[in-house]
């Protein structure tokens, strides 16, 4: 992941991390929303890639409070809707039966702020039935698999899957490659995260194993053909797991509420009537539980502030499909992979060829089947097979799927891409049954059986069900389903109504954001690994019309924009047109576009919009915008910097006019005041003097009193000024005592001054000085040179480093900078580069590239020579070694720079200073340096293969 992080999308072979990087790192420039479309048919790779751009996303963005938190319900909310909505087919041991539109939401800053997921038409019709070789959805399996003993007691179920017959249908409840244990306790752990409460979980469980008991509910027939439950177990455990009566759970189970005018009547039902209720309220429970958990985690995902937010949509919905049998359910998500081609077509292959002819750009067309007449033959109002169906389904009288059918060759049995075993030929008649129809989809030609259409698409819950169902005492239930359902006389729109609606809705969301796709191959069809199977692939490109998006892309161009966006966006780029161009824009743009040295055959000018041909002329143009905002913001900064410099002298120099005032005033006053203080003081003097003088017995004590008042006058004008200052007046021999405890109390005095002095920044400057004496003292030459100087705290500033170096760095804080030169693995090619320091990471910054990054727990050693030369030599631990090996670096400072180093990396041991020659390894390679002395500093390559390098010798 770390290589394809902020690297152009052309510098490395394609890859889902570069699609998904590229979508991260535009989003974040041009702050605008993205939507990544994966598709391919099932099995082909459309979860597993929809996890890792996930894994990718949370990799790339920065760190923030909330990073933990949302990353991690992103991720883990994978788990639980995979348990609740993927299920084992003949197709794919995980396959997602419901399609799922993720928008992960992120701040300003690119970091996750939350994320919503929308979900469609969820098969639910696998509840209750499940083809051979196929399993019902993988929660019940993991339930009794992994489910704890005290859980699996409660809700009265036992480990077998055999004695569920829900489950067993399809007969292979155990799947080699699924570990049921394992997932369930991935499920458990994700349930926490995403702030499931011990509460949600057992009504869940609740829901979940009242299905299986449902299912096993048997019917017995009466002596009037009306349906009975004689075993009342399951019943039982169903009603205590709802909430609900028994008899009043037994009695929806086995009549149907029929309302005539204002009155209510209760029906019993024949066996399958009954059979048919009891699986459709397993179907209904189940249904809606899964939009009620999906409903829970966007709770939990939903981000709470208000500011805007761009989002990078991820798309991965059920994959085209064709079985033996294929029903209702193949016909939805085969409808859906057609809609989802026809964007892809009309965004790309349309939209982009009709774009040349409208901005008058020469361009040769490229055909391509276009499957709107598919889309059509499925949507179309009044027309389309799903219109149809729904009349049928709406029509009083007997309606079946048979008279559907019927219906179908009237309406639409003309159409090319429609058949059934009537309008077929020979040929394919054998193929299709009487009860089928054929669809030749864009991938393909698909038989469905009609039979169960109708009744699928009704959806129908008897009144009297769902009656008891509203009364529930599991509130997950009662949240699924609303008294207000059973006030509302209005026939509920049908299934595939509804699924065309969230279709509709689904392809305005994506229609307004920037697109990227992602087409999943599927090499084989027995889910095997290493085996690739030509045919099945190249059927899978034709259809999926990837020769034609490739001649479209290769013979057209890269990147097309406004004249006034480009120009807004990338004018500073040329004198001409920064910082504001008056004239028409796309002058501005031709100027502009000449300037930077675009070449004829790279670009052409169309009526509205520029046209770029290849990536790497774009991602030029952005590197060289990168490094202008670079410049521009540096003027920016110094103007400013400047404007407020000024702004701070003037006030301070008001300030100091006006104390400046004052304080003469003060110091005039306070002359005045001394003065006539000395003169009443030499007065008082000379009348105590010539008092004294009164008395000839006083003569002497006079005299030492006076040259005691001389020393020490004398000496208050000599004081030492400063610690090192060893000078002091010499006393007179009566003051010698005074004179020494005087000294020592005045040094005491400006040890303590100068202490209070000393900065932090003095502090750690000393730490690292006494760092460096014990790393090169003696050791390496130049070492006196540099201790006396101080050191900085770094030689690059954060302006020196480009905005994009700082987002990929994730906005870790530069502790120091230094330019360095690389020695390159080609032939020690010198390169300029810089030399970061973070907390926890040594970067080597080529402009507005991360060239290299070396975690500090993964710096093995750093060697230097004993010489005044500023090479040095990064070890990397063998893991990072794979990746681009040690590190050869040059630089002036050295020892500042490697005392910083091995303090950062808390690594002091690791400095190790070699004489004569380095060795060191090049990806696997070894690699020597030798150091020799010279009259002049010189560094080559010698004929055996070694850098060389020279130094003078320093007089130390
Ligand atoms: N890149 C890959 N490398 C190796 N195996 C893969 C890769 N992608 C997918 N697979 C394998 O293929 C299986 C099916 O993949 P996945 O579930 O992503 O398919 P899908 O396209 O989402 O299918 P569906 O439409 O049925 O949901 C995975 O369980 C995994 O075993």
């Amino acid at each position: 992941m770390n290589m394809y992080q902020g690297v152009n999308f052309i510098e490395l072979p394609p890859h889902i991390y570069a699609v998904a990087d590229n979508a991260y790192r535009v989003m974040c420039t041009e702050r605008n929303n993205h939507f990544i479309l994966i598709s391919g048919e099932s099995g082909s790779g459309k979860t597993e890639t929809s996890k890792k751009i996930l894994q990718y996303l949370a990799m790339a963005c920065p760190i923030t409070e909330k990073l933990h938190t949302i990353r991690d319900r992103l991720l883990l909310s994978n788990p639980v809707l995979e348990a609740f909505g993927n299920a084992k087919t003949l197709r794919n041991d995980n396959s997602s039966r419901f399609g799922k539109y993720m928008d992960v939401q992120f701040d300003y800053k690119g970091a996750p702020a939350g994320g919503h997921i929308l979900s469609y038409l969820i098969e639910k019709s696998r509840v209750v039935h499940q083809n051979q070789g196929e399993r019902n959805f993988h929660i019940f399996y993991q339930l009794l698999e992994g489910g704890e003993d005290h859980l699996i007691r409660w809700l009265g179920l036992e480990r077998k899957p055999e004695n569920y017959s829900y489950l067993i249908q399809g007969e292979c409840a155990k799947v080699s490659s699924i570990c049921d244990k394992s997932n369930w306790k991935l499920v458990r752990k994700a349930f926490t995260i995403i702030e499931f409460t011990e509460a949600d979980i057992e009504h869940l469980f609740g829901l979940v194993a009242s299905v299986l008991h449902l299912g096993n509910i048997k019917y017995e027939e009466d002596s009037h053909g009306h349906a009975i439950i004689r075993n009342g177990a399951q019943i039982q455990w169903v009603s205590k797991l709802l909430g609900v009566p028994v008899s009043i759970l037994q009695e929806a189970l086995t009549h149907k509420k029929i309302e005539a005018r204002s009155e209510q009547v209760l029906s019993p039902l024949n066996l399958e009537l009954a059979y048919y209720a009891r699986d459709a309220l397993a179907k209904s429970m189940y249904g809606r539980s899964f939009t009620w958990l999906v409903n829970k985690i966007n709770g939990s995902l939903a981000n709470k502030e208000p500011p805007k937010k761009t989002v990078i949509g991820l798309l991965d919905i059920y994959g085209f499909e064709v079985f033996e049998t294929n029903s209702f359910e193949q016909f939805c998500i085969n409808y859906c992979n057609e809609k989802l081609q026809q964007l892809f077509i009309a965004m790309t292959l349309k939209a982009e060829q009709e774009e040349y002819e409208t901005e008058g750009i020469e361009w040769e067309p490229v055909q391509y089947f276009d499957n709107k007449i598919i889309c059509d033959l499925i949507e179309e109002k009044h027309k389309g097979i799903i219109a149809i169906m729904d009349e049928e389904c709406l029509r009083p009288g007997e309606a079946t799927d048979l008279s559907y059918l019927a219906k179908l060759e009237e309406k639409v049995g003309e159409h090319p891409h429609f058949l059934t075993r009537k309008l077929a030929g020979p040929e394919t008649r054998k193929a299709i049954d009487w009860v089928d129809f054929q669809l030749i989809h864009y991938a393909g030609e698909v038989t469905y059986c009609a039979v169960g259409f109708l009744e699928k698409n009704n959806d129908l819950l008897y009144r009297n069900l769902k009656e008891v169902l509203v009364k529930s005492k599991n509130y997950i239930l009662r949240d699924c389903f609303h008294a207000s359902e059973l006030d509302n006389r209005k026939r509920p729109e049908t299934v595939t109504t509804q699924f065309k609606n969230s279709l509709t809705s689904l392809m305005d969301i994506l229609m307004s954001k920037e697109p990227a796709y992602i087409r999943c191959i599927k090499p084989n069809n027995d889910k095997k690994p290493g085996k690739f199977d030509d045919m099945l692939v190249r059927h899978q490109v034709k259809y999926l019309g990837l020769m034609e998006h490739l001649r479209v892309r290769r013979a057209g161009f890269a990147y097309r924009r406004k004249y006034e966006t480009f120009l807004e966006r990338y004018k500073s780029l040329c004198p001409e047109t920064w910082p504001n161009w008056s004239g028409p824009a796309r002058e501005g743009v031709e100027r502009l576009v000449k300037y930077v040295g675009y070449q004829p055959n790279e670009y052409k000018l169309g009526r509205t919009k520029l046209f770029i041909r290849f990536p790497c002329t774009l991602f030029s143009t952005v590197d060289a915008f990168e490094m202008k905002k670079h410049q521009l913001v540096s003027k920016i900064q110094a103007k400013y910097k400047g404007c407020l410099g000024k702004r701070d002298y003037l006030k301070k120099k008001k300030t100091a006019i006006q104390l400046q005032s004052c304080w003469r005033g003060v110091m005039a006053r306070r002359a005045a005041k001394k003065r006539a203080w000395a003169a009443q003081t030499i007065r008082k003097f000379i009348i105590g003097f010539i008092d004294r003088n009164k008395n000839p017995n006083n003569e002497n004590i006079n005299f030492l009193h006076m040259m005691h008042y001389n020393y020490l006058m004398k000496l208050k004008d000599h004081l030492p000024k400063h610690v090192r200052d060893k000078t002091w007046l010499q006393p007179p021999t009566a003051m010698t005592k005074t004179s020494e405890l005087l000294h020592k109390l005045c040094i005491r005095n400006l040890v303590r001054k100068y202490c209070r002095s000393i900065t932090p920044q003095k502090i750690e400057q000393m730490r690292q000085k006494v760092v460096a004496s014990e790393l090169f003292r003696g050791k390496k030459e130049g070492y006196e040179q540099s201790i006396n100087q101080p050191f900085e705290e770094s030689r690059l500033t954060d302006q020196d480093i480009s905005p994009k170096v700082h987002q990929l760095m994730l906005y870790d804080k530069m502790k120091y900078g230094i330019a360095v030169t690389k020695y390159d693995r080609n032939g020690f090619k010198a390169r300029p580069r810089s030399l970061v320091l973070t907390q926890t990471t040594l970067y080597i910054v080529e402009q507005v590239k991360i060239k290299q990054k070396i975690e500090y727990t993964n710096l093995k050693e750093i060697s230097v020579s004993n010489l005044s030369d500023g090479f040095f030599v990064i070890h990397v631990s063998p893991e990072d070694n794979k990746q681009k090996g040690d590190v050869v670096l040059q630089c002036d400072h050295i020892i500042e720079a490697l005392t910083k180093l091995s303090m950062l990396a808390s690594k002091q041991d690791a400095v190790n200073i070699c004489k004569g020659c380095i060795k060191f390894n090049f990806q696997n390679k070894n690699a020597v340096i030798d150091f020799t002395t010279a009259a002049e500093a010189q560094v080559y390559k010698a004929k055996n293969g070694h850098l060389t390098v020279t130094s003078p010798r320093l007089k130390s």
